[in-house]
C-alpha cells in the first residue's frame, strides 16, 4: 500500500498534461497492437466484476428464497465462466501493460544515453552527474510505474464505478442514496491523506538524496578514510543520515495506513447501513434479499478503486514531471552546430602588418581567443599562437593559468566566446566536431579507463584503431608490461583501473592516442608523482607517443620539456612569453623564475 513510492518527489503539477501525453504517445506508438488488446480488456474486466454481483442476485431471488433448485447448476456455472473470464483477462492485461512498459522504458534509455553522450562538456558542468543519472534511471522508471498503475488502469476504475453507480441505481434508488451518504467523506478522507502523504514524501526524497550523496563520495573516498582512520566519524555520519531517513517514512507510513484503515471503517459504516435500512425494506417487503446481498457486494467494490485512484493520481503527477525532465533534457541542444554563417577563414582574418605565413596556413592558430567559463571572468584573454606542423611546443604556467582550457578550445569541448581557432586555415565551428577530433589526439593527466580488457581500453571498441592497438603498445613501450599478464591484452581492467599502477594507466592512455593515429597530439602532462622507473618509462612512452607528430604539451615538469621547439608561458589567462628554452632562461622572465622555482627550490 505504499503507493507513489520515492518517485512521488516534486508532486505538485498536473496528473494530466495533453502536450507531454502526445509526445510520449510517439514512444508508445510501436507496441500500439498490444495497447489495443489492453484497451479491448479494460472494458471487459469492468463488465466481468460488475456482473458477479448481479448473478448472485439472481441466484438468490430466482432460486435460493424461492426454493427452485432448476437452472441453479447453470447460474453456478455461468458465476464460475465470469470469475475465469476476469482471471484471464486480468492477467493479459497486467502482463501487456507491463511487458509494453518496459519495453518503451528500454527505448527511451537508449534515445536519453545516446543523447547525452552527444551532449556540450558544459553541460556536464552544469549538471550534477548524479542528476543526469536520475534522468536514465528512476525518471524513466516512473514512466513504467504509470503503465503498471496509472493511466489505463485508472480508465478501468472508473468505468467500473460509473458501472457500479448506474447498476446501484437501477436495482434501488433509496437504497443507493443510503449507500452514497459516506461517500462525501469518503472522497475528503482520501484527499486529505493522499495531500499529507505528498508533503511527506518530498522529505523522504530530499533526505534519500542525502543519504545517496553521502553513500557515493564514502565508498569512492573509501582509501582516504581508511588511511585517515575516519572509519568510526564516517559511521557517525552515515547512521545521523540514516536516521534522519528513517524518520522521514514514519508520517508516510502513518498517513497510508491511516487511510487504509478509515477506507475500511467508512466501508463498514456503509454496508451496516444497508443491513440496517435494506434489513427493514426486506421485512416490509419492498426489497428482496439478493438485491440486499448484491448491493453489499458492490459496496466492497465501489470502496477500493476510490481508495486507489487518488494513489494512482499521484503516480500520475510524478510521471507528468518526470516526463517534463526527461522531455527537457532531450531538448537541450547536441553537439555544437557547424556554423552555416561564414567565420572569417584564413585569408580574411586581419593580421598585423609584417605577419605572413605564404600560401600555406599553419597546422594550428589560435588569433586573440578570449573564453569565459563564468561570465566576466575570462579563463583566457586575448590568446595567441601558431603551431606550425611537426613541432612540438609546451605550454607551461602556473596552476590554474588556462593552459587545460587551451586545449579544450581546441577541440571544441567549449565554444570560444571571442577570437578564432583555424586549423589548416579552416576555423574549428566550421568543421564538424566528430572531424575535429579525430585529427586531435588528447592525453589528459588523469588517464581514464573503462571496465574491459586493455585491448578495448586501447582501442575503445573503434575497429580502425584495433589494428593497431600492438604497434601503439609497441611505440609507447606499454607492451612489455602487458605482455607480462596472465592474460597479456585480454586482461580485465578493473573499475577506473584500481588493478594497475598510475605508470601503467598512463602507458594505456598513450597507447590509446597512437592507435588512433592523430595528426595532432595533446598531452597534458600527470602531475601525479610516480618512482623514477615509472617516470623514465612514461619518459619514454611520451617519447614514442610524439614521434612524427604536431604536439601540444601542458608541462608540469619543466625538466622535460627543455627540447621542445617552443615554450609558451601562460599567466593568468594570457601568453606572457614565448621562446626556446634557451631563449627564456636569457630573458630571465617568468619561466627563468618557475624554473629557479623547481630546480633549486628558490
Ligand atoms: N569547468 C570549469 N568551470 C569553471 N571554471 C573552470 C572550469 N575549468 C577551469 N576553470 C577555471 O579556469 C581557470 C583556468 O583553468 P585551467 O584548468 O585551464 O588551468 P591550468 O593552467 O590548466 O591549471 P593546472 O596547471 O592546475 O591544470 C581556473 O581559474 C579554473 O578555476
Amino acid at each position: 500500500m505504499y503507493h507513489g513510492g520515492i518517485y512521488a518527489e516534486e508532486i505538485a503539477g498536473k496528473a494530466y498534461d495533453t502536450r507531454l501525453l502526445t509526445r510520449f504517445a510517439r514512444y508508445v506508438a510501436p507496441y500500439r497492437t498490444a495497447i489495443t488488446a489492453v484497451l479491448v480488456t479494460v472494458p471487459l474486466v469492468a463488465a466481468c466484476r460488475l456482473a458477479q454481483p448481479w448473478i448472485i442476485k439472481l441466484a438468490i431471488d430466482g432460486h435460493i428464497t424461492t426454493g427452485r433448485l432448476a437452472g441453479l447448476e447453470g447460474i453456478a456455472l455461468a458465476f464460475l465462466a465470469v470469475l475465469l473470464s476476469e482471471s484471464l483477462l486480468a492477467f493479459l492485461q497486467i502482463y501487456l501493460l507491463q511487458s509494453v512498459g518496459q519495453r518503451v522504458m528500454a527505448d527511451m534509455r537508449n534515445e536519453l544515453y545516446r543523447h547525452v553522450m552527444h551532449l556540450p562538456v558544459s553541460w556536464f558542468d552544469r549538471v550534477p552527474t548524479g542528476s543526469a543519472v536520475t534522468r536514465l534511471t528512476s525518471d524513466v522508471e516512473v514512466l513504467g510505474e504509470m503503465f503498471a498503475s496509472g493511466i489505463i488502469t485508472i480508465v478501468g476504475d472508473v468505468m467500473l464505478l460509473v458501472g457500479i453507480i448506474s447498476v446501484m441505481l437501477w436495482m434501488n434508488l433509496k437504497l443507493s442514496l443510503v449507500t452514497f451518504s459516506v461517500l462525501p467523506l469518503l472522497l475528503y478522507v482520501a484527499w486529505a491523506f493522499r495531500r499529507r502523504m505528498r508533503q511527506s514524501f518530498r522529505e523522504v526524497r530530499a533526505r534519500l538524496g542525502r543519504l545517496n550523496a553521502f553513500l557515493a563520495e564514502s565508498i569512492g573516498g573509501i582509501s582516504i578514510i581508511q588511511a585517515f582512520n575516519r572509519e568510526r566519524d564516517e559511521e557517525r555520519r552515515f547512521s545521523d543520515l540514516n536516521a534522519s531517513y528513517r524518520d522521514a517514512n514514519m508520517p508516510v507510513i502513518f498517513w497510508d495506513a491511516s487511510l487504509y484503515a478509515i477506507v475500511e471503517a467508512l466501508s463498514s459504516i456503509a454496508v451496516a447501513l444497508i443491513i440496517w435500512y435494506g434489513g427493514g425494506e426486506i421485512i416490509r417487503g419492498a426489497l428482496t434479499f439478493g438485491v440486499l446481498v448484491a448491493f453489499i457486494q458492490y459496496i466492497e467494490k465501489f470502496f477500493t478503486p476510490i481508495r486507489d485512484l487518488s494513489a494512482k493520481y499521484s503516480v500520475m503527477q510524478g510521471a507528468m514531471a518526470a516526463l517534463e525532465r526527461i522531455f527537457a533534457l532531450l531538448d537541450t541542444p547536441a553537439d555544437k552546430p557547424v556554423h552555416q554563417a561564414p567565420v572569417p577563414a584564413f585569408a580574411e582574418i586581419d593580421r598585423p602588418p609584417g605577419e605572413t605565413f605564404g600560401q600555406t596556413p599553419p597546422l594550428i592558430e589560435f588569433r586573440n581567443v578570449s573564453f569565459a567559463y563564468r561570465e566576466g571572468d575570462n579563463a583566457l584573454e586575448e590568446f595567441s599562437l601558431v603551431v606550425r606542423r611537426g613541432e612540438r611546443i609546451a605550454l607551461v604556467g602556473e596552476s590554474g593559468g588556462g593552459k587545460t582550457t587551451i586545449t579544450r578550445l581546441l577541440t571544441r569541448l567549449y565554444e570560444i566566446d571571442r577570437g578564432s581557432i583555424l586549423i589548416d586555415g579552416i576555423d574549428v565551428r566550421n568543421m564538424r566536431g566528430s572531424d575535429l577530433r579525430r585529427r586531435i589526439g588528447i592525453v589528459l593527466q588523469d588517464p581514464c579507463l573503462f571496465a574491459g580488457s586493455i585491448e578495448f581500453n586501447i582501442c575503445l571498441g573503434d575497429e580502425e584503431a584495433r589494428l593497431r592497438v600492438r604497434t601503439a603498445a609497441a611505440a609507447v613501450g606499454a607492451d612489455r608490461f602487458i605482455e607480462r599478464l596472465p592474460q597479456g591484452y585480454g586482461e580485465e581492467v578493473r573499475e577506473r583501473g584500481n588493478n594497475l599502477s598510475v605508470g601503467e594507466k598512463q602507458l594505456i592512455s598513450f597507447a590509446r592516442a597512437v592507435a588512433f593515429d592523430p595528426e595532432v597530439l595533446v598531452l597534458d602532462e600527470a602531475t601525479a608523482s610516480v618512482d623514477s622507473a615509472s617516470e623514465q618509462m612514461i619518459q619514454e612512452g611520451i617519447r614514442g607517443l610524439m614521434q612524427g607528430r604536431t604536439s601540444l604539451v601542458i608541462a608540469h615538469r619543466l625538466s622535460t620539456i627543455q627540447d621542445a621547439d617552443r615554450i609558451v608561458v601562460v599567466h593568468r589567462g594570457r601568453k606572457s612569453e614565448e621562446g626556446t628554452h634557451q631563449e627564456l632562461m636569457e630573458a630571465k622572465g617568468l619561466y627563468y623564475r618557475l624554473h629557479q622555482l623547481q630546480f633549486n627550490g628558490l
